[in-house]
């Protein structure tokens, strides 16, 4: 049987309905809120062919092939694991799921396709994240006319590639990569070389097996004059037998953590020469004589836009990190219904979900991500709608998308790290069972951190941001949205009234608190001009993570608010205030350094009990509420699925291990010690 076949027989165990259990009918019974309009208002937070992408690769979503880890993960080689992922990858397109060309030309398309993919596996996806994400992204935002063939090779999949920007020795400062390509008018080719150890690309995704050709950055070189850093692609190996090219070092990055289908690799190169053309010219071009041109004078705004499409990286992984956290906790929260124990002395055991400290751990996660979703699909909205423009002269939205997905990545990110660990063990012992999928969630997670942007390093790209629109500001010149708190005049800290239950003066409130800590951030930095250089790091390890830490929230409470505003039915919008409130409250209580110095004494308390009113109120909805989300039992694991049928779906998933049953093949060992004595 090929584990292709053997992860087909698998999802039909998955797919198999059992019966819901009496808990699941019982929970479902009268919601106080219709889930199908607050599942039509969800989908419509979605871009609009995304729907039919979605729908179209139904059948793809069903097939998941994580079967392949259940029985195999820990047993397989990395090469073969490597080996699956890229036939898998072949599979998808193959079996005609998929089309490439759609992907490369249609966003929303893409998008969906993606989301499709990520629900089989994100081995998977990153493959392809690399394929389409990064390396085509390049060449069609970078090249130029005589890139296109190159590009299309790489949209349709005949050419495989990777995108190398990582080197050994530099990584969040990618202006400081030291590979060279130094112009040779003689023959009008570019020779690329690694001058020193530490100059070596590293950690290129499909790099280490899998790619034919790359996109290099390097530091151009014509007539001994450095231009700054810019991309290259060309062949990497010679396709007649798949060995490097001549010159070309090309190694794997060794064992990792997890990720274990994407072949990081390393590339060294020896004066290796490539064609002039290999240059991605849009933006800095090299004559056959070797002069440079470029209609951007300064090396920094060329560098900047060079790089300025790979925030589509950041949008995209901000997205996968909040469905993370979307899946498991409404896991833990089916799981909460499933699992009863101790008792009220009547004999019958009491569900976890049922005691305020689990409802606090898993409620108020769902509700956070639910409204990191909604607001990140805001962001997607407004990346989408900037990418005719995204590279144009003085385009302030360009600057808002960078400033927000940088912040918004690195602040979801951060988040549904710390939910998942806690989400686990929510679910107990079965929360370490591969079945529950909390560990493939916290090991995708856990690297969302750190690629595309470190998020420390992210949001120092948010502070800059926000001081740009400060100087706007005084300028008198307009704001890009979702920063009009800047606005307001700058408020000293004072004793507020405010009524707990009223949201528009609690957004104030948020409003207020962002625009005082942008401005304090910014006046540590004019204390003293000579200074300027060390206030900017300094305000680093405080000023900068509260102020893009207040931006973040002061965006997610406002894009959940316009979000719920226009949904029509009543009781489904005032479903969705109390998510509101219930977020609001909890920052609150997250930030009570602040908070209580503008607070009356016992407001703080206040707002704790009525935390405890709030989700119970909750509670009583909480199946419903899992239903609102779009994925199916198949991705929530076992622990998760509509279903509540915890214990048939762990022992289903136990019993279909291969030789679970059979005999240790070294039983002998364990009488060595009886023989002894
Ligand atoms: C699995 C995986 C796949 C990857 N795929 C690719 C790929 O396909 N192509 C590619 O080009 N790259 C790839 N990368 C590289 C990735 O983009 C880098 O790891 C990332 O940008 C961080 O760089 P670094 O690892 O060098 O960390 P560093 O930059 O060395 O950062 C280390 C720590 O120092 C902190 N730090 C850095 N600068 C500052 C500062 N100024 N002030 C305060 N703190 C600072 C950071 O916050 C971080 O915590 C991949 C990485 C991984 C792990």
């Amino acid at each position: 049987m090929t584990q292709y076949s053997k992860a087909l027989a698998r999802v039909n165990i998955l797919k198999g309905h059992l019966r819901p259990s009496k808990e699941a009918k019982e929970e479902r019974k009268n919601p106080s809120f219709s889930v199908e309009a607050a599942r039509e208002a969800f989908w419509e937070t979605y871009p609009k062919g995304y729907f039919e992408g979605y729908e179209a690769l139904s059948e793809l979503r069903g097939m998941t092939h994580r079967s392949f880890y259940f029985e195999d993960r820990k047993e397989v080689a990395r090469e073969d694991t490597n080996k699956f992922f890229v036939s898998y990858v072949n599979k998808i397109f193959e079996k005609g799921f998929t089309n490439p060309e759609k992907i490369a030309e249609n966003i929303d398309y893409f998008l969906a396709c993606f989301d499709s993919i990520n629900s089989l596996d994100y081995n998977t996806l990153t493959k392809l994240m690399v394929q389409y994400g990064l390396y085509c992204k390049t060449i069609k935002n970078l090249g130029t006319e005589k890139h296109k063939e190159i590009l299309l090779e790489g949209t349709s999949l005949r050419t495989m590639g990777c995108f190398g920007l990582t080197e050994i020795g530099h990584g969040s400062n990618v202006r400081g990569i030291e590979t060279t390509a130094e112009y040779d008018p003689e023959t009008e080719e570019f020779i690329i070389n690694s001058p020193t150890d530490t100059s070596a690309k590293f950690w290129i995704g499909n790099l280490a097996k899998t790619a034919h050709n790359a996109v290099i950055f390097a530091q151009l070189i014509t007539h001994g004059e450095n231009k700054g850093v810019h991309a290259f692609v060309f062949e990497v190996r010679d396709r007649s037998n798949h060995l490097p090219h001549p010159r070309i070092e090309i190694g794997d990055c060794g064992d990792k953590k997890g990720a274990h289908g994407i072949d990081n690799g390393w590339i060294k190169f020896k004066y290796y020469r490539v064609p002039r053309d290999s240059l991605l010219d849009k933006f800095g071009s090299v004559d056959k004589e070797g002069n440079y041109h470029s209609s951007i004078e300064k090396a920094g705004k060329r560098f900047a836009n060079s790089i300025a499409s790979l925030s589509g990286g950041r949008v995209l992984i901000s997205r996968l990190s909040c469905e993370a956290g979307l899946i498991a906790s409404a896991t833990a929260l089916r799981y909460g219904c499933a699992r009863k124990q101790f008792g009220t002395g009547d004999g019958e055991e009491v569900a976890l979900i049922n005691y305020p400290s689990y409802q606090y751990r898993t409620i108020t996660r769902f509700v956070d991500h639910f409204i990191d979703v909604i607001a990140c699909n805001r962001m997607v909205d407004l990346w989408i709608s900037n990418l005719p423009n995204l590279l144009k002269e003085k385009n302030r939205v360009t600057n808002l998308c960078h400033g927000l997905c940088s912040n918004t990545k690195a602040f979801v990110a951060w988040g549904v790290h710390d939910s998942l660990f806690d989400l686990r063990r929510a679910c107990g012992g079965f929360g370490y069972s591969k079945y529950s999928l909390f560990d493939e969630l916290i090991d995708i997670n856990d690297l969302n951190q750190t690629w595309e942007g470190d998020n420390h390093v992210l949001i120092m790209q948010t502070q800059q941001f926000l001081f740009k629109c400060l100087r706007w500001l005084s300028k008198e010149e307009e704001l890009p949205e979702t920063v009009e708190f800047l606005t307001l005049s700058p408020p000293e800290i004072e004793i507020t009234k405010v009524c707990i239950f009223d949201l528009n003066s609690l957004i104030k409130i948020f409003a207020d608190r962002a625009n005082h800590l942008v401005h304090r951030a910014s006046h540590v930095l004019m204390i003293d001009a000579t200074k300027i250089a060390q206030h900017f790091e300094d305000s680093q390890a405080f000023e900068m993570l509260e102020m893009c830490r207040s931006y973040h929230d002061y965006y997610l409470i406002t894009s959940f608010k316009n979000w719920f505003e226009k949904i029509k039915c009543d009781k489904t919008r005032k479903m969705f205030e109390k998510f509101l409130l219930l977020s609001i409250h909890k920052k609150i209580l997250g930030d009570s350094k602040y908070f209580s110095q503008i607070f009356e004494t016992g407001i703080i308390d206040k707002i704790q009990a009525q935390v405890v009113k709030t989700l119970k109120e909750l509670r009583k909805d909480i199946i419903p509420l899992t239903d609102v989300i779009p994925y199916p039992g198949i991705m929530m694991g076992a622990l998760g699925h509509e279903d509540l049928q915890v214990y048939d779906r762990i022992l289903q998933h136990v019993k279909a291990t291969d030789k679970v049953t059979d005999k240790a093949s070294w039983w002998k060992l364990t009488y060595a010690n009886s023989k002894q004595r």
